[in-house]
């Protein structure tokens, strides 16, 4: 579904991204580990096309989208949730979901299965994104970038800074998702329990570079947890 090539990122002049490749088949989470400041995130930034990657291909379904914007990105089927969540914090819950229509047009409506995934949204759906705790902000976000239908769903930390409980509530939205088979997923984590919990495959980064791959259910935690303690 997604293959990222030998991609190169930089800002300026510093060189973030050296040649970094990773497949996402579809209907698999892949989830991206490694310590604070290696590129993940700018390895997410490049597949939306948010930095400047002089090198290498991003193909979504077999169609290179490397000098693509990012709207167009979108509109192909990306829903990318940034680390900052992004939500609108003087925008009700109800407007901020609708806003992620907008990847398609504005056309289209919620459907009733984004609050069957997200209860809380339903319930506060009046409440300024502002008011909401950073669990249910990121359950926003999450929810605003699925009501696009995206074919592929990219997350970054989305646990970071989040209570168990809801955690929780996101690994079993991201299962969900799994057993539906509709999306295909790509998380950037540090928290491996919850990584491991919701992923077939893992990737780890170190210095702009994947160092490790391999399928989850055969993951040496201590040498991993090695690779990306801090
Ligand atoms: N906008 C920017 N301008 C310049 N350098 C940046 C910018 N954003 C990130 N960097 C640098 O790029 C490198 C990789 O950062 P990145 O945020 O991609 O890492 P990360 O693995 O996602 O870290 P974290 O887990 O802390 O989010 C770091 O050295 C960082 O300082």
């Amino acid at each position: 579904m997604l293959e990222v090539k030998h991609i190169e990122a930089c800002y300026g002049q510093s060189v973030v991204l050296n040649k970094v490749s990773l497949n996402v088949r579809p209907g698999q989470a892949v989830c991206l580990l490694g310590r604070n400041g290696v590129g993940k995130t700018t390895f997410l930034k490049s597949i939306m096309g948010l930095v400047n990657t002089p090198a290498g291909s991003v193909r979504l379904a077999g169609r290179e989208m490397i000098s693509q914007p990012t709207y167009l990105r979108a509109r192909q089927g990306i829903g990318y949730v940034s680390q900052g969540r992004d939500i609108f914090s003087q925008l009700t819950v109800k407007e901020n979901l609708l806003l992620g229509l907008e990847v398609c047009g504005g056309t289209g409506c919620i459907h009733e299965e984004i609050y069957d995934l997200f209860p809380v949204l339903k319930t506060m759906q009046q409440r300024k994104g502002g008011d909401l705790s950073g669990g249910q902000q990121q359950q926003l976000a999450i929810a605003r970038a699925l009501v696009a239908n995206p074919k592929m769903l990219i997350l970054d930390e989305p646990t970071e800074g989040i209570q168990p409980s809801v955690i929780q509530d996101i690994g079993r939205v991201i299962k969900h998702l799994k057993r539906e088979g509709k999306t295909t997923i790509l998380i950037v984590e540090q928290y491996l329990d919850f990584a491991m919990d919701v992923a077939d495959y893992y990737y780890v980064m170190d210095k702009g570079q994947m160092i490790m791959q391999g399928l989850t259910d055969q993951l040496n935690y201590d040498e991993i947890r090695k690779k990306i303690a801090i």
